[in-house]
């Protein structure tokens, strides 16, 4: 290269210290060669911080001098650090470049380390760095200009046997380093970290002989010198260098875990053990630039958590004619029933929808993507072996379309452990093209074997409640028998949950066989309320909401109890074959009834 390409430093003072030797020495003779006028500090003690000496840096001045360079000695203590700079200020009226580099090593196991050594060590690096910095840190200012070097290493950054007074100065650099460059960078000031390895008398009989060969102090250097150069714009990095080689060094942060599923759920140890492996996965590990960014992060947390602790996802749902049909089908309704032939041809004079046909939107949301249900869970613990559907509330907003496309946004809402499983409660809104609100859905997923995880078990105000059926007989009672395959039928209308045919993933959900999907008998006993009082009129019906408390097989018959209550229909569907209750504490509210007498 020639000359005029070289980086110089002419004009520029800089001071080393610890520069008699090893990598001070380096730095010193490097800048000098190039221009700077350097002050040589060293307190000429040995390796251990014992006595004193003028020689060291007298050397290296000699050196420099013999070279054509500019410098100056200096010996005093880097802890006197404001009679270190008033050296450079004395003999060149400026300081532009500190290299924070002296050093020294009392190393010894932690139970050995005395005060004194703990003292020595973090004196002379952490607060010597620290007394020399701020006194030329107003030159530097006023000049507008300035580069410091912190000097860390890797016995902080990874910690080293017998080296805990050390590896604790060195680290400590590592933040002095991050707010000088803070309060530097509006005043040209730059303060960067290099951590070095390098053969010294320091790292003499620490490193492998083989190793040590090769770490000559003069291939760090350059890697320096740049970084005090007016043309590096680093500030804040923490550049790892050795044998020729040269790296930057970041800390990183995961993404964590939420520790409490909402903001009025306290935090317990057992949360924070269930979802430790989430609290200390890397692999979404991302460096941040500032406590800003880091503090801003968990106020997008807070927020989160007050909306319910997710993120909102959303999908779109397109249907027409064939898909309302196929649901009727999925749910039993036939030809042999006149009254059903408006679910079920699309040229009816009435063709409409069966209203429960629009708990789909929120149901495949929901199960199209993890993020709804396991990302609510320690753990993520939730797949087609342990998700029972638990409880379902539909509401009706606007009149009823029978072709179009659904936007659908859905949010957790609630997390509840009930102990031998978790139920999570998932709020779904669905729009149509026009941005016209049409239904409501909230589901509550029973998460088998999921609890036990320090959540709470009361619902959040929000969560539609069940109702207890009225203590007098049932008013009416209406009986279906469904088909060993309606599973097979009901499933063509999306919900594809291996649980309702595959034997084996039945099994390992803990039944003999697979089982109906709730919302099938959800969809049986609408269809029983609407025919009982509602006159088959699917406009009149406004909103349901039950809970299904125990499987129904494909085959079994359905016998749905209701009790009319003004415009609300209570009811519970039981299977006849058992005599057990399926769907509990449900009720459908009309718009008005037509009561069948
Ligand atoms: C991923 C996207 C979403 C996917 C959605 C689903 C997709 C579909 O394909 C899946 C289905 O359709 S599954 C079929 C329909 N569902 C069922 O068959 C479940 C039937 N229910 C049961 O077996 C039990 O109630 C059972 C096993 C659920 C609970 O029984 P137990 O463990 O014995 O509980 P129990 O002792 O009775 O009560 C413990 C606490 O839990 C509450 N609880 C009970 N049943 C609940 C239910 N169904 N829903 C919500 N909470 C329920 C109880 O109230 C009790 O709480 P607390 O102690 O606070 O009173």
């Amino acid at each position: 290269m020639s000359s005029a390409g070289k980086l110089r430093f002419d004009g520029r003072v800089a001071v080393v210290t610890g520069a008699g030797a090893g990598l001070g020495r380096e730095y010193a003779l490097l800048l000098a060669s190039r221009g700077a006028k350097v002050v040589v500090n060293d307190l000429g003690g040995t390796h251990s911080g014992e006595g004193a000496s003028q020689r060291a840096a007298d050397v290296v001045v000699e050196e420099i001098r013999k070279s054509g360079g500019e410098a100056v000695a200096d010996y005093n203590s880097v802890i006197d650090g404001a009679k270190v700079i008033e050296t450079a200020i004395k003999a060149y009226g400026r300081v532009d470049i500190l290299i924070n580099n002296a050093g020294i090593l009392r190393d010894r196991s932690l139970l050995k380390t005395s005060e004194q050594d703990w003292n020595l060590v973090n004196d002379v690096h952490l607060k010597g760095s620290f007394k020399c910095t701020q006194a030329a840190f107003g030159h530097m200012k006023s000049q507008n200009f300035g580069r410091i070097i912190m000097t860390s290493s890797n016995s902080g950054i990874f910690g080293n046997f017998g080296q805990g007074n050390y590896s604790a100065a060195k680290m400590g650099l590592v933040g002095l380093a991050n707010t000088v460059a803070i309060e530097g960078a509006r005043n040209n000031i730059y303060c960067n970290v290099i951590i070095p390895t390098a053969a010294s008398r320091m790292t003499e009989g620490i490193l492998p002989d083989i190793l040590f060969n090769e770490l000559k102090p003069q291939l760090i250097a350059p890697v320096v010198a740049y970084l005090c150069h007016e043309s590096c714009e680093d500030n804040g990095s923490y550049i790892e260098s050795a044998a020729g080689w040269a790296t930057k060094v970041q800390t990183v942060r995961g993404k964590g875990s939420v520790l409490r599923p909402s903001l009025d759920d306290p935090v317990t140890i057992e949360y924070v053990k269930n979802v430790w492996s989430k609290v200390t996965d890397m692999s979404q590990a991302k460096h941040l630039n500032s406590m800003a960014e880091a503090s801003g992060y968990l106020l997008e947390v807070l927020e989160k958590l007050k909306a319910g602790g997710q993120d909102a996802v959303e999908d779109t749902f397109t249907f027409d004619n064939k898909e309302l049909i196929t649901y009727a089908l999925g749910i039993g309704a036939s030809i042999k029933n006149s009254q059903d032939l408006r679910f079920l041809y699309e040229n009816d004079a009435d063709f409409s929808a069966i209203p429960s046909f629009f708990v789909l939107p929120g149901l495949l949301l929901a199960m199209s993507t993890d993020r709804l249900v396991g990302s609510a869970l320690p753990n993520n613990q939730a797949d087609f072996t342990n998700i029972l559907h638990g409880e379902q509330y539909l509401e009706i907003a606007d009149d009823l379309p029978t072709s179009g496309t659904l936007t659908t946004t859905g949010k957790v809402f609630d997390v509840m452990d009930k102990g031998s499983g978790a139920v999570v409660v998932t709020n779904c809104d669905s729009f149509d093209e026009n941005g016209r609100l049409v239904v409501k859905n909230q589901s509550c997923v029973f998460v088998v074997g999921a609890g036990k995880f320090g959540g709470k078990k009361n619902p959040i105000a929000g969560v539609v409640p069940l109702l207890p059926n009225p203590s007098r007989q049932p008013d009416s009672s209406i009986q279906y028998s469904t088909s060993e395959d309606q599973a097979v039928l009901y499933r063509l209308s999306g919900d594809r949950n291996p649980l309702h045919i595959d034997p084996q993933m039945a099994r390992m959900a803990g039944f003999k066989t697979p089982i109906l999907h709730g919302l099938c008998t959800l969809g049986y006993s609408v269809r029983a309320v609407l025919s009982q009082y509602a006159d088959n009129n699917p406009t009149l019906f406004k909103a349901i909401k039950v809970r299904f408390s125990g499987p129904v097989l494909p085959g079994q018959t359905l016998k749905v109890d209701m009790w009319l209550e003004g415009k609300r229909v209570h009811f519970r569907t039981v299977v006849v074959e058992t005599g057990k209750e399926v769907i509990s504490g449900a009720y459908v509210d009309l718009k008005s009834t037509k009561a069948k007498l």
